[in-house]
């Protein structure tokens, strides 16, 4: 079963094009990375995906539905980390965390087990306004995360996380997807997608410039790391 097709995907912002013929396929239980430079169009796509853009040529579909059409069904499929500004800034972080787990119907996580799960339990009764950085971070993957959604839409998973939480936050995606959890991981961090992710899709400016294993695109750049590989792939530092 694909979790996530997406065929010649085009989307514009006024008559500046974002995307130009996107194909992409995420299979059910797999972590597929989408990478490229700021401005390749990776959130773009997401939002498409996430329905929460009409996209102007091209189909998406989750687990067979269309994320427009069938919104309301996708809705209850997706776990979208969403960005900092769509958090209700003086909600605590146990409230936010509840309030998302009430969007999905029957299945999901327990609150409070999550927030411990997130080392978040000393803050779960603080304000989101006023929670560090990292710790808004982990309050919004714990928003994506409680539904216990069959696909995930993370952006930029770790970014800004310690060492520490970063290392418990991948074994807690890996546990998830040995449940069943399919993933695509927004990530400029290349170590951590060399170590969580089956297969990466690569655009740039708006086309997927390259899609395959980690392994396979550095042995196809003849370069030793995943960091070079894609600096080798989308012009090195221009
Ligand atoms: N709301 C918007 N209005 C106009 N242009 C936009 C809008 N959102 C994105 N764009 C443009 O569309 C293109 C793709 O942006 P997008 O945010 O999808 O890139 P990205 O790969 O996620 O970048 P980053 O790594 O910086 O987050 C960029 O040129 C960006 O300037």
């Amino acid at each position: 079963m694909t979790a996530i097709e997406v065929k010649d995907l085009h989307q514009r912002y006024g008559r500046k094009p974002a995307l130009d013929g996107v194909d992409l396929t995420v299979e059910d239980g797999e972590i597929v990375g989408l990478l490229g430079r700021n401005g390749a169009g990776k959130s773009t796509t997401v939002g498409v995906i996430a329905g929460l853009l009409r996209p102007d040529r091209g189909t998406v579909r989750v687990c067979g539905l269309d994320p427009v059409a069938d919104r309301r069904r996708v809705r209850r499929l997706l776990g979208v980390q969403p960005q900092d500004a769509a958090l209700h800034p003086s909600l605590t972080v146990r409230e936010l965390v509840r309030l998302h787990r009430g969007f999905h119907t029957g299945g999901g996580a327990d609150p409070d087990e999550l927030i411990e799960l997130l080392g978040l339990t000393a803050v779960r009764d603080t304000r989101f306004e006023s929670l560090s950085g990292g710790e808004a971070q982990r309050t919004s993957i714990a928003v994506a995360l409680v539904g216990r959604p069959r696909v995930a839409l993370l952006d930029e998973l770790t970014t800004g996380l310690d060492p520490q939480a970063r290392r418990h936050l991948r074994q807690v995606i890996t546990d998830r997807r040995a449940d069943g959890m399919t993933v695509l991981l927004v990530s400029h961090a290349m170590e951590e997608v060399e170590r969580l992710c089956d297969r990466v899709v690569l655009l740039d400016t708006g086309r997927v410039l390259a899609t395959g294993t980690p392994a396979a695109l550095v042995a196809r750049t003849g370069r030793a790391t995943l960091d070079e590989a894609f600096l080798a792939l989308t012009g090195g530092a221009r």
